[in-house]
């Protein structure tokens, strides 16, 4: 206890560090892992969450009125970072399986790849994507679309920010799908991992991965910013991945993918059950979230702020997720985690009710 409520290092904790290269070794192979710090080799810093360590990625490499691209729709919390940074959000396509690489090529080829050296030609540094279940959609970008996306990053000369908090929540555990990290020869993908969502948000526990120069930088911002992650934290999740081991630690994942694959197929069972016809979706293949395109509505946010709230059905509205602010959309996010059978049920009976009286 006399080090676990003591001031550590910035970069985290040594065990829990040694367990995230494990991790990465096991999980994505990164080509970088075998090079030394100096040649650009693997290297990580634990973050107080991977929202810590996704600002303060952005703010190292952002500058105002730089243009960035992202996702869309786009994680609402991401947008509430970059929206005050006043640069020039650009949204990339997505469909059920994630970003498309013809959008994020019409969108590049306003500019040159040679341009990439050129800080005047406001050609975009950066691309900012959830590869796997995402939130809102949770869409899984194919390897084959990865692949498409880090040959169009490399062409450009683009950084990859891969927030990946749901990897560990795909339900398809034969094909769990790949990450950019595992394709970076380059260096240029930044991971943001989390144990919010495989072990518990509450920790406030989140690491980010990547070539050493860009997490160097990462581990000095931190040293300006919070010191360190909690010792105390670090301390007790590196004790009980110890205790666990490798074996233990995959036993803990597939019961939460078990209990998450679960909630969304009682979800998609209440949604056929009430909203058929009434609304569309896809089959999510992991994470949270359930992206409902609610038919015969051309705008959903005064609906969901509103009247759905007035029927105590809290759901998101799509204009929360779109890149460019004040948008329409006809989507809701839908979040299956936290709710029982029985609530699941009597939501989607009160949002079919709501939906039937919009239309009459
Ligand atoms: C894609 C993506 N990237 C990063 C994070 C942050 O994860 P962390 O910091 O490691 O815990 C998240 C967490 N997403 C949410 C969190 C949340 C918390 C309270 C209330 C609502 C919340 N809603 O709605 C969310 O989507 C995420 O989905």
């Amino acid at each position: 206890m006399n080090v676990a409520l003591q001031y550590s290092g910035s970069q985290g904790w040594v065990r829990l560090l040694s367990w995230i290269d494990k991790l990465h070794a096991k999980y994505h192979k990164p080509p970088i892992m075998g090079r030394s710090k100096e040649k650009g080799g693997f290297s990580a810093c634990v973050t107080c969450g991977s929202q810590d360590g996704l600002i303060k990625v952005f703010e190292m490499l952002v500058n105002p009125g730089d243009n960035v691209l992202l996702d869309n729709p786009c994680y609402s919390g991401t947008l509430a970072m970059v929206q005050p940074m006043d640069c020039n959000l650009i949204p990339v396509a997505t469909d059920h399986f994630g970003l498309k690489p013809e959008s994020l090529l019409s969108v590049l080829e306003q500019w040159k790849p040679g341009d990439a050296g050129d800080n005047t030609s406001g050609i975009p540094k950066v691309l900012y994507t959830i590869p796997n279940c995402g939130n809102p959609t949770g869409a899984t970008q194919t390897l084959k679309r990865k692949r498409e996306i880090y040959s169009i990053a490399q062409k450009y000369d683009l950084v990859i920010i891969e927030d990946d908090p749901y990897y560990f929540l795909q339900f398809n555990v034969k094909t769990i799908s790949h990450s950019y990290q595992e394709l970076d020869v380059d260096g240029r993908v930044i991971r943001c991992d989390s144990m919010s969502k495989v072990m518990s948000s509450g920790l406030r526990l989140g690491w980010i991965s990547g070539a050493h120069p860009f997490i160097e930088r990462l581990i000095l911002h931190q040293q300006a910013s919070l010191l360190h992650t909690s010792t105390f934290v670090q301390m007790m999740v590196s004790g009980l991945l110890d205790q666990w081991g490798m074996e233990g630690f995959e036993n803990h994942v597939r019961n939460v993918q078990e209990f998450y694959k679960g909630r969304r197929d009682a979800m998609l069972t209440y949604a056929k059950k009430w909203l058929t016809g009434l609304a569309e979706w896809s089959e999510p293949q992991g994470g949270m979230f359930l992206w409902m395109k609610l038919t015969g509505v051309d705008d959903t946010t005064s609906l969901i702020k509103k009247r759905a709230l007035e029927k105590k059905v809290l759901l998101l509205p799509g204009s929360a997720f779109d890149v460019i602010r004040g948008s329409k959309s006809q989507f809701c996010r839908i979040s299956y985690s936290f709710a029982t059978n029985e609530e699941m049920d009597e939501a989607c009976r009160r949002l079919a009710e709501l939906l039937r009286e919009e239309r009459s």
